[in-house]
């Protein structure tokens, strides 16, 4: 019998375990009815404790967060005392793992992958929303290598909009920002775009600019903002990476330069795309027949139903189903095995 009767009777088929947290799992998982791969935060409420307003967070943010450079949000489902978050399946696994796997990235790759992490960001900051979790464990890449920002579990939406000042220390300290581990009154939108050099350096260079087993040392080296440029490094890269590691946050290069910065532009000829085409939002004619169908609903009452937006099993189903038509597999959702009688 299995584990989690709810998500059985959500129509999701689990598979293996695939990360472990603080929060709880991850486990992989089928929507029966799409036969897409999923992959299923499981987290027992009850120990939860403090974070379960993190939990809540993260789900509200996904909640009104859609583009194609972040995790998606499928489906939440509640119990008394479980919450299992459905979220977009990336079978590449850690952008870290692929590093670490090359020792290092081309500077060609290493642009690849930093646009879209840019792309994602502005689109984060233009909703109001910092990650301030940046890392290189937040970022997963899919089977086709396109990146997606997981766990916002430490986004903030500041009241007064982005030039509103933070004050709560969190994230990891190793991508924090000086003024962020000085406890000092900080934009979300300035430790960001540090945290953003320290994965443009890894990217580039393999390693962190700032290490310590010690972390006071490495608080000091961060205060310092000193770090090691090897010999590899271009001009073009070593000037950037200056420009977003800079201690004083208000020299540091903002998201508007950094989109138009010509190293962001070599070979691309433009800047990374910063509007997303809200491609999850939109009512598609095809998928709504197919439920339609499906069901033996009427397609207006479907779509009347779906544009609520309550990330329910019928959102996880137009979402996976548009998710098919993205990838170019059949349009069809598996009619119920009906129990043998
Ligand atoms: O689909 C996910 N992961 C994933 C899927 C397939 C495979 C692998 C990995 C391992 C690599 N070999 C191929 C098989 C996957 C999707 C979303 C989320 C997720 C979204 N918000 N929070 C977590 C987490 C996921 O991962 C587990 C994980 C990865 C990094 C930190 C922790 C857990």
């Amino acid at each position: 019998m299995s584990r989690y009767p709810t998500l059985r009777s959500c129509g999701y088929e689990l598979d293996r375990t695939i990360g472990t947290g603080g929060f709880g799992k991850v486990k992989l998982a089928t929507h029966t009815l799409t036969g897409e791969k999923v992959a299923i935060k499981i987290m027992d409420k009850t120990k939860l404790g403090k974070d379960l307003p993190r939990v809540k967070l993260e789900i509200s943010a996904l909640k009104n967060l859609s583009h194609p450079n972040i995790c998606k949000l499928y489906q939440v489902i509640e119990t008394e005392s479980h919450c299992y978050v459905v979220m977009e399946y990336c079978s590449g696994g850690e952008l870290f793992d692929h590093i670490v796997e090359k020792s290092r990235l081309s500077e060609m790759e290493s642009r690849m992958f930093f646009r879209q992490i840019i792309s994602a960001v502005s689109y984060l900051h233009d909703n109001g929303y910092a990650h301030r979790d940046l890392k290189p464990e937040n970022v997963l890449l899919d089977r086709e290598q396109n990146l997606k920002i997981i766990d916002f579990g430490l986004c903030a939406k500041p009241q007064g909009g982005m030039d509103s000042l933070l004050l709560t220390s969190c994230g990891s300290p190793t991508y924090a920002a000086p003024e962020l581990i000085q406890g000092v009154k900080y934009h979300g939108s300035d430790v960001d775009i540090w945290s953003m050099g320290v994965i443009l350096y890894a990217l580039l260079c393999g390693c962190l600019p700032f290490e310590s087993d010690n972390i006071d040392e490495l608080f000091k080296k961060i205060l310092r903002g000193k770090y090691l440029e090897p010999g590899w490094l271009s001009s073009g890269s070593k000037r950037l990476l200056r420009r977003m590691l800079c201690v004083d946050p208000l020299n540091r290069i903002r998201i508007s330069e950094l989109i138009n910065d010509p190293w962001v532009r070599l070979g691309f000829g433009c800047p990374p795309s910063t509007k997303t085409h809200d491609i999850d939002r939109c009512k598609d004619m095809e998928c709504l027949e197919v439920i339609s169908q499906h069901f033996d609903i009427d397609k207006e009452i479907v779509w009347s139903r779906l544009s609520k937006w309550k990330y329910d099993c019928e959102t996880a189903t137009y979402l996976l189903l548009l998710n098919k038509k993205k990838n170019g597999s059949p349009l069809v959702l598996k009619k119920k095995e009906v129990p043998n009688q």
